[in-house]
This record gives structure tokens, sequence and C-alpha cells, in this order.
């Protein structure tokens, strides 16, 4: 089961001609949770956008080993307001858009109820996303990502938002999709709690190098 998703080696990750991460290696497998952390402006979220842009056009140091469309990000921000109308399932449906049809196969349907269940989202799917609550959109964002079955999942910052009680929701429900599908996924996060209870591996960025460690679980 773990096999390697990605791998970077001596990669250097600059704006705007600033290095902020020099001569970074790590890979990331599946079947695991993988921590990015470090404090505030160090690169995590600029790290990611680097890989990202790798994903189809693979370089000496950066180098997927799964399909572009295999890989699914979930940005730190998004804007939906209170009146934004769509419900929940039509949202999660989202993704399948670029599918041949112009409606969704029977397939893509029980795909998408699946994923409705895997996020707890069942009961609530015919509500407008608009009136979810902060967790609900996260598992929202989150399942919209997991239609198309990802190998890797890249999730920035998916907790910061949200009180305690629904942080430890939405990771309870992020490990068991692992543990059910078997994808990567990568957690930028600062939440030490989450990453001691959760994670399994820790990419720690400090004064412009990255660390990789195995995490002891305080809980599991
Ligand atoms: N497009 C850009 N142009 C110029 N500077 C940028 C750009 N994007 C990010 N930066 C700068 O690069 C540095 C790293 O930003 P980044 O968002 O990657 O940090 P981070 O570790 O993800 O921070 P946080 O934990 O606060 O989200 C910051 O100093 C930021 O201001």
């Amino acid at each position: 089961m773990n096999s390697k998703v990605l791998t970077v080696e001596h990669l250097n990750v600059a704006v705007e001609d600033r290095t902020l991460i020099k001569d970074l290696s790590f890979s990331v497998n599946r079947g695991v949770l993988t921590c990015v952390t470090g404090e505030n402006g160090v690169g995590k979220t600029t790290l990611v956008k680097a890989l990202l842009k790798c994903k189809r056009h693979p370089t000496k140091q950066v180098h997927f080993l799964v399909r572009p469309d295999q890989i699914q990000y979930v940005p730190q921000f998004r804007n939906i307001d209170d009146d934004y109308p769509l419900k929940i399932k039509d949202f999660v449906s989202l993704s399948l858009q670029n599918s041949f049809l112009p409606w969704l196969t029977k397939s893509e349907k029980n795909r998408i109820q699946k994923v409705l269940e895997m996020t707890n989202l069942n009961e609530i799917k015919n509500e407008p996303l608009g009136r979810a609550s902060g967790g609900q959109k996260q598992r929202a964002y989150l399942a919209q990502a997991l239609v198309t079955n990802p190998e890797l999942l890249i999730l920035d910052e998916t907790t910061a938002s949200l009180d305690k009680e629904s942080r430890v929701y939405l990771l309870q429900v992020v490990v068991d999709i692992i543990k059910r599908t078997g994808a990567a996924v990568m957690f930028i996060t600062h939440d030490q709690e989450l990453i001691n209870r959760f994670g399994d591996y820790n990419l720690e960025i400090a004064d412009h190098r990255g660390v990789m460690h195995k995490i002891e679980r305080s809980d599991a």
C-alpha cells in the first residue's frame, strides 16, 4: 500500500527571485496522511503551487507517479457566500462537468452518492451550499475533490476556519477516506493537535529547509 505518488529531489522553491525553501527532497506515499507544517510565510502554499505546476510537465526535481487527473487540490479560500444557491449534491458534481456527456451517467450519480455518504453529507445533500456551516462547506469541498477518485489529495489549511469539534470531525473523515481508498493526502496545517493525533508524516519547513519525519501518534 505504501507506494509513492510523488517524489521531490533537490527542489528550490522561490517567489520573485526570493528563495523560500532550498534543496528540498521528500516523497509522499499512498495510504498515509503527510502533514506540511511551518510558520506563516515559510512557503507551504508556494511549494504546493510549484508542485502542481509540474503535474503535467515533470521535471528532474518533481516527479508524480500518478496521472494529472488523479491529483486534486483543495484550496485554502473559496468565495461561497450565504446566498450561494447550488445544492450540495450539485456542487459536489461540478468536478464531473468536464466529462463527455452534458448529463451525469448512472455510474457518476452512484459515485456522487457514495462520496456524499463518505463525507457525511447525505442528509443535507439537497440543501443550498450557502446555508451550510463552515465544517459542512469544507466537507463539500472535500467531496467535490473526491468525486474524481484522486490518488493524491492536497488539502491547504482545510480546517483553519473551523471550531475544534469540526476540525477533529473533518480529519476523522479524511483518515477514513485514506483507509477506504488508499489515497495519499498532503495536509497543510498549523494545528499541532491534529498533526499529533492523525498525521503519519510531517514535512516540517523552517529556516528555508524542509525535513520529513515520522509522527509518533498520541491517539489514533
Ligand atoms: N505571488 C506572490 N508574489 C510575491 N510574493 C508571494 C506570492 N505568493 C506568496 N508570496 C510570499 O511568499 C511567502 C510564502 O507564502 P506562502 O503563502 O507560500 O506561505 P505559507 O507558508 O503557505 O504561509 P501561511 O501559513 O501563512 O499560509 C510569503 O512571504 C508571501 O508573502
